[in-house]
């Protein structure tokens, strides 16, 4: 897919336009370069583990206790490590017309007093790193997998009168990781460096600002996950502001719609990296919307991505939000929104089932989930190794024949037990976020997971579906955002189509059946999902946190 002899034919005669997407997700920074027929040329990726072990990082992310952070430095080195490798590979960075991304989502930045003024005068002489070091007044940024303001979610719950009016308003009830809550913890347990803050981003919004050289507005997509954000008005709610910290309105500064061009590209890439000056950017957003802006859905499908997190996406018509998922404002409509579930225990969970019984190996895993029966034999697994969203319960749970088990009688089960659990459990959840369940509905999946057949072979048996995948391969979060790229430097220009409209062209992804679920298949499943329910419950009961 990606051909670097592209970029060694040193030809300056071509000059037709390149748009890049970029990723900073859970564990490492991607990118994606495509040209204007949305044909992909290159893809790149920085592993915080790998490329950056000075920080100490598992995953990309520093656990203790419920407490999820990542050091906020380390993505800043990661921006320059990737365009080190870009440059190096004769990237034609002069061609490159718009930039936009999309981060890992909910996960905050703080910039100290002062900050935009260095962002304003970064010298191309040396890396961003040594230069923004030191101004960020909290140095650890929260991010998704924390789950440590509880205390913060109720408050803010009870100040707003319930779960169900949070949800009313912000299309999701108060969850732990989002940032309203995690700004509220920070506010009260850290005033100083509360007050010393002169601008707060999502990752989203830090990545972008880096790229333009001052401070880049938040989205309303990425912005729908922070209990902050009214998703009608499209606009903060000062209630919710007010609660969550002093001078909010001001610190956040103003939320802009997902294809809005947010200035050009700083001097320092211009100089150091060769970006010509008109490059456009576009507003970066989360990576779930991106994920959903990169496939040309029909009504009715969903997408399943397995990247870090699991989450499951629909696009909605109409917004009306309940306790149990997210109502986000949509990436590329305007007049839409998108319904979101998402899981702490995705890839990461697989990996350690993988590691535990299967001897490290996807091969191996893969042939004892095929191994094993539809139901694993009246056996059922919930792995909560870390606190889980949906449902929001931890520990590790194991039923066989109805009895709770410390381990299965046949231990290699465990593979078939994890893929079935994980995905009963967004048949189950899915239908109370506007999922019509039924057979024979597509489901496309995303992210690095996605590329096992094996899994996908399980959830199309759960849904009784049609799984399909991108002939583009797994990534999707960072060609979404490629494509927003292109869509806001055309629409910029004078070009009024729609978002849709605009991947009419030649090189856009198209969709594979990969695996076919059975009606017999969803039906027996459709069986096992009512025990599943009945057990989840208990799970719940027993495994709060
Ligand atoms: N063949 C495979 N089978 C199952 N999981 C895989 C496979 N290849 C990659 N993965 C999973 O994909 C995850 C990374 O997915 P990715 O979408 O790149 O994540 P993120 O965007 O959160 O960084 C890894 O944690 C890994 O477990
Ligand atoms: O918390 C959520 C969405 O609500 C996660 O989906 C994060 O957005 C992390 O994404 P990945 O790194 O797993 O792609």
């Amino acid at each position: 897919m990606a051909d670097r002899q592209l970029f060694h034919q040193h030809d300056t005669t071509n000059t037709s336009p390149l748009y890049l997407g970029l990723d900073l997700s859970t564990q490492q920074l991607k990118l994606v370069v495509i040209d204007d027929d949305l044909r992909v040329l290159h893809e790149e990726a920085v592993n915080f583990d790998r490329d950056l072990p000075h920080y100490g990082t598992e995953g990309g992310v520093k656990l203790n206790g419920y407490q999820a952070t990542a050091p906020t430095i380390m993505w800043v080195e990661a921006l320059d490590l990737l365009l080190g490798k870009m440059k190096d590979s004769g990237f034609p960075s002069h061609r490159v017309a718009g930039i936009s991304g999309c981060a890992q989502q909910h996960g905050t930045v703080y910039w100290k007093q002062g900050a935009e003024h260095v962002l304003a005068h970064l010298n191309p002489e040396s890396l961003l790193h040594e230069q923004l070091r030191g101004i960020f007044s909290v140095e650890s940024s929260p991010i998704w997998q924390d789950s440590s303001t509880s205390a913060e979610c109720e408050e803010l719950e009870v100040a707003m009168g319930g779960a169900q009016k949070l949800a009313d308003i912000t299309g999701s009830s108060a969850y732990e990781r989002f940032s309203g809550s995690q700004l509220r913890k920070i506010a009260k347990a850290r005033p100083e460096a509360f007050a010393q803050t002169e601008r707060i981003s999502l990752v989203s919004s830090f990545a972008a600002s880096m790229l333009i050289g001052k401070y880049a507005p938040i989205d309303t997509a990425d912005g729908s996950g922070m209990n902050l954000l009214d998703i009608h008005q499209k606009d903060w709610d000062d209630r919710l502001l007010n609660l969550c910290g002093a001078d909010l309105r001001r610190k956040l500064g103003a939320v802009v719609k997902t294809d809005a061009v947010i200035g050009f590209i700083a001097s320092y890439f211009v100089e150091r990296y060769g970006f010509r000056k008109d490059c456009m950017v576009v507003a970066w957003s989360g990576d779930n919307p991106d994920s959903l802006a990169s496939l040309n859905l029909r009504v009715g499908d969903s997408v399943v991505s397995m990247g870090t997190s699991d989450t499951l996406l629909l696009t909605l018509e109409k917004a009306t939000p309940s306790t149990e998922g997210h109502v986000l404002c949509h990436p590329t409509r305007h007049d839409a929104y998108m319904a979101m579930i998402v899981y702490k225990n995705g890839s990461l969970t697989r990996e350690r089932i993988r590691d535990t019984y299967a001897w490290s190996s996807w091969e191996k895993f893969n042939s004892l989930v095929e191994n094993a029966d539809v139901g694993c034999g009246d056996r059922f697994g919930f792995f909560f190794y870390v606190p889980e969203i949906t449902p929001k319960a931890q520990g590790v749970f194991r039923f066989e024949h109805g009895q709770q088990v410390e381990e299965f009688s046949r231990p290699e089960i465990n593979a078939r037990a994890v893929l079935e659990s994980q995905f009963l459990s967004m048949r189950l959840h899915a239908r109370r976020v506007g999922y019509h369940d039924s057979a024979s509905k597509r489901i496309i999946v995303t992210g690095g997971a996605s590329q096992n057949d094996a899994i996908v072979r399980v959830l199309a048996d759960v849904f009784g579906a049609v799984v399909m995948r991108s002939s583009l391969g797994g990534g999707s979060a960072t060609l979404g955002a490629a494509y927003r790229a292109r869509y806001g430097v055309k629409h910029a220009s004078g070009w009024f189509g729609t978002f849709e409209q605009s991947l009419n062209a030649p090189g856009a992804p198209q969709l594979v059946t990969v695996a076919e679920g059975s009606l017999e298949s969803y039906e027996k499943y459709s069986i096992l999902l009512e025990e599943y329910e009945r057990l989840e419950r208990d799970v719940c009961r027993a495994g709060q946190f």
